[in-house]
């Protein structure tokens, strides 16, 4: 069990402590006092999101989650990243990103934005990633990988500081699988997904490097919530016995 160096720093501010404020207030650059947009019955739900590099096997942590009672889990809404209204901007993206980039984490980031404020009624809400990792993480690499025009960062970096500053978006904890590039790639070679068919491995190396950039070194974007890091590049048996010791921290991550 490893917890990143970013607890100490932001174990003050995260949701639980935000949650406790007053009101939904926020103070603004000019000190003008705002209200944050909060969705009823936020105060009581406690949020975990699993990060990870494509093909850490996030979705399949979700699945031995999801058969804890009291636990709504929320998987990445990757069929609409396939299919809007017939189009497939993910499939897109992956063919020309500089093209589609924009359109791609455009729609990642309203869908996120739609699972981080989706109604559930157990108390712990499980995502797989986050809005967070879509800005921090796939916007970034195809800007600083010379894949985004600079025009097109910065339009998708207003949505996403207006969304961040005006809407209430509380996170409990992030569970950080943390796999090899070469793990991932052969996970994704067997997945097979037809859209991906495309990624070489220095793709998922420089996913990798943002991951570690941001939930380990902490020294590229805000970590949002305390990070567990659990070690995935073993076998399945082994990752569920993981999960399995975690079970409870994660379960009452809103008391970190
Ligand atoms: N611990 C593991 N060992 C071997 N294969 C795994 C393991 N975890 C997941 N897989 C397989 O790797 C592929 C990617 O896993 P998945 O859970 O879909 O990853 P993600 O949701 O992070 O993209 C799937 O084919 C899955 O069955
Ligand atoms: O902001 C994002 C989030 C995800 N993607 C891509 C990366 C993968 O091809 C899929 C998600 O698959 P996982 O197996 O769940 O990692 O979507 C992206 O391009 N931008």
């Amino acid at each position: 069990q490893t917890l990143c160096g970013s607890w100490r720093r932001w174990r003050k501010s995260p949701a639980r402590n935000q949650r406790r404020a007053l009101s939904n207030n926020i103070i603004n650059n000019n000190n003008i006092i705002t209200e944050k947009l909060v969705r009823n019955g936020d105060n009581k739900k406690t949020v975990v999101c699993i990060e990870g590099n494509i093909a850490s096997g996030k979705t399949t942590c979700l699945e031995y989650f999801s058969k804890t009672s009291n636990i709504e889990i929320l998987t990445e809404p990757i069929s609409k990243w396939r299919n809007v209204r017939g189009h497939n901007p993910l499939g897109l993206m992956y063919q020309d990103p500089r093209r589609w980039g924009i359109t791609l984490q455009t729609y990642v980031q309203l869908t996120m934005l739609e699972r981080h404020l989706a109604a559930t009624s157990a108390p712990v809400m499980m995502m797989e990633r986050s809005i967070f990792s879509a800005k921090y993480i796939f916007v970034e690499n195809l800007f600083q990988s010379g894949k985004m025009p600079e025009v097109d960062y910065a339009v998708l970096s207003e949505w996403f500081d207006w969304i961040t500053t005006n809407i209430f978006l509380p996170v409990d904890l992030i569970v950080y699988l943390q796999t090899s590039p070469q793990t991932c790639h052969e996970r994704l070679k067997q997945r097979c997904r037809e859209e991906e068919k495309v990624i070489p491995l220095e793709y998922l190396e420089s996913i990798h490097q943002l991951h570690e950039d941001w939930l380990i070194r902490c020294t590229s974007s805000p970590v949002p919530a305390p990070v567990l890091v659990i070690p995935a590049d073993h076998d399945l048996q082994k990752m569920l016995h993981q999960y399995e010791e975690h079970r409870d921290k994660i379960l009452t991550a809103s008391n970190l």
